[in-house]
Order: structure tokens, then C-alpha cells, then sequence
């Protein structure tokens, strides 16, 4: 498999759908999933069961969070809650048959280590880049301050992928704005279920398009 085998979700914030589209991607792919700092685990169950649930990967194509912290905050928040430091040489890429989806946590300038954000331990992954959007109002200034500091910083932009109520006004001006695609859509949906998701995966390119629309 292509993409150095793999794509980093990140979002325009947290809340904004990277977890379900992380489902449809690992249920469109039959990829590996991994959450590599998880936090919040003192109000919610995390990412992983969710993942696993949505898109019927069983645990071998879960990968176990490198930190797994309780605090519903930003990873340095939370470990500092836990007298932890996060140690980049727990952040290294695991080795996976096929395509690996890795999730962030919220969005790009997320506190990781005093000397860490988000998206510096995304520049040293190195994988291309989608980037989960809200669809609507607001949506614009976001996604296109997100793409500005992803391409400042070299990273492969693969596209963004709105999450809600279709607009398509506002993909067309992110489009032409921030010289990007949209990969597909998810629109707002009822109920999320491993139905919805199965359903929207059929939409999915696959790694290698994805690929071949950057290269033009
Ligand atoms: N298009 C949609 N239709 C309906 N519900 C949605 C949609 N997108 C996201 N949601 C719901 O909104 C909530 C937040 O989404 P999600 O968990 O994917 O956010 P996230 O970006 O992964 O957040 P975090 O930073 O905590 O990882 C979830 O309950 C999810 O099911
Ligand atoms: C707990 C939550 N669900 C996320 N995992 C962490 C989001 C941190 C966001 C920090 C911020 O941008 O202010
Ligand atoms: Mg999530």
C-alpha cells in the first residue's frame, strides 16, 4: 500500500466527527486504527470501542492508545493531571498490514508536551493529512487557518471532509480558497450506526486516488 502507509485525521476542533470518519475510512479501507493520545477517559469510553463498533474491525486492526489519560483535556493538560510526561518515543508509528487511519486529539494547535503541539508531532509522522471539518457556518475561517499551517509546516494535505448538513457553497469557496478537495462528504445523520458508516464507505476513494489527485 501507498501513502507510507497511512493517513493522520485531524479536524478543525474536537467534537468536529474525526472518530466517524475514522470508522468510514477503516471500514472503507479495512485499515488499522490507532488513537495514539487519548484523553477524557474519566467521562467517556474512548475512541477505539467506538471505532471498533462503527466500522466492525475486530482488536487485532485496533491499535491500544500510547497514552490512554482520564482528564477530559487537551494530552499536556491531562498528563500533567497524572504526573506524566509524554514521551515522543512512545509516538512512533506501529507497524500494520495494510493502511493505518491515526486520529488526532481536537485540532492542530493542541498542547501534546511544553515543547509539543499537535501538529509537530503530526510533522514528525510525516503521513498525508485529512482534515475533518464542521459543514457549516464558521466552517471557512477554520479549515482554511488549519490548511495555512499544515502546508507552512510541509505536511501532504490529502483534503478535507465536511461533517453535518450539506453546504455545498461552503465546500466550493474552501475548495477554491484553500486550493484543496473535498474527499467526500457525511451528512448529518439521524442515528450513527455501523449502517450509516457502511454507507457512507462506499463513497470513500481509495488511498491510491486520493493520492493521484495531489501528484496533479
Ligand atoms: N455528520 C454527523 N451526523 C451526526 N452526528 C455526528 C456527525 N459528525 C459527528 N457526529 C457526532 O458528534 C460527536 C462528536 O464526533 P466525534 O466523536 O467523531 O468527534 P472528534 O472530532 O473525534 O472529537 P475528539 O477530539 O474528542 O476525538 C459524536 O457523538 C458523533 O457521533
Ligand atoms: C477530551 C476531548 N474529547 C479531546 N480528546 C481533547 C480536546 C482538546 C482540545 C484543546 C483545545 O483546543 O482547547
Ligand atoms: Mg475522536
Amino acid at each position: 500500500m501507498s501513502m507510507r502507509n497511512g493517513v493522520f485525521v485531524t479536524g478543525t476542533d474536537t467534537e468536529i466527527g474525526k472518530t466517524l470518519v475514522s470508522a468510514i475510512l477503516t471500514k472503507a479501507w479495512h485499515a488499522t486504527y490507532w488513537k495514539p493520545l487519548q484523553t477524557g477517559l474519566s467521562t467517556e469510553s474512548g475512541d477505539s470501542p467506538t471505532v471498533a463498533s462503527l466500522s466492525g474491525a475486530k482488536a487485532d486492526r485496533i491499535i491500544p492508545p500510547a497514552y490512554a489519560l482520564q482528564a477530559p483535556l487537551a494530552p499536556l493538560a491531562a498528563a500533567d493531571l497524572e504526573g506524566q510526561t509524554i514521551n515522543p518515543g512512545r509516538l512512533v508509528l506501529p507497524h500494520v498490514q495494510g493502511t493505518l487511519v491515526v486520529e488526532g486529539a481536537g485540532g492542530l494547535m493542541v498542547p501534546v508536551r511544553e515543547d509539543m503541539l499537535m501538529i509537530d508531532f503530526m510533522t514528525r509522522l510525516d503521513l498525508p493529512v485529512i482534515l475533518v471539518t464542521r459543514s457549516g457556518l464558521g466552517t471557512i475561517n477554520h479549515t482554511l487557518l488549519s490548511l495555512e499551517a499544515l502546508r507552512k509546516r510541509g505536511l501532504q494535505v490529502l483534503g478535507f471532509v465536511p461533517s453535518g448538513a450539506e453546504n455545498p457553497r461552503n465546500v466550493r469557496d474552501i475548495e477554491r480558497f484553500g486550493k484543496t478537495r473535498c474527499l467526500f462528504e457525511v451528512p448529518k445523520l439521524r442515528r450513527v450506526s455501523a449502517a450509516s458508516v457502511e454507507r457512507i464507505s462506499r463513497n470513500v476513494p481509495s488511498p491510491d486516488v486520493m493520492l493521484q489527485h495531489i501528484s496533479q
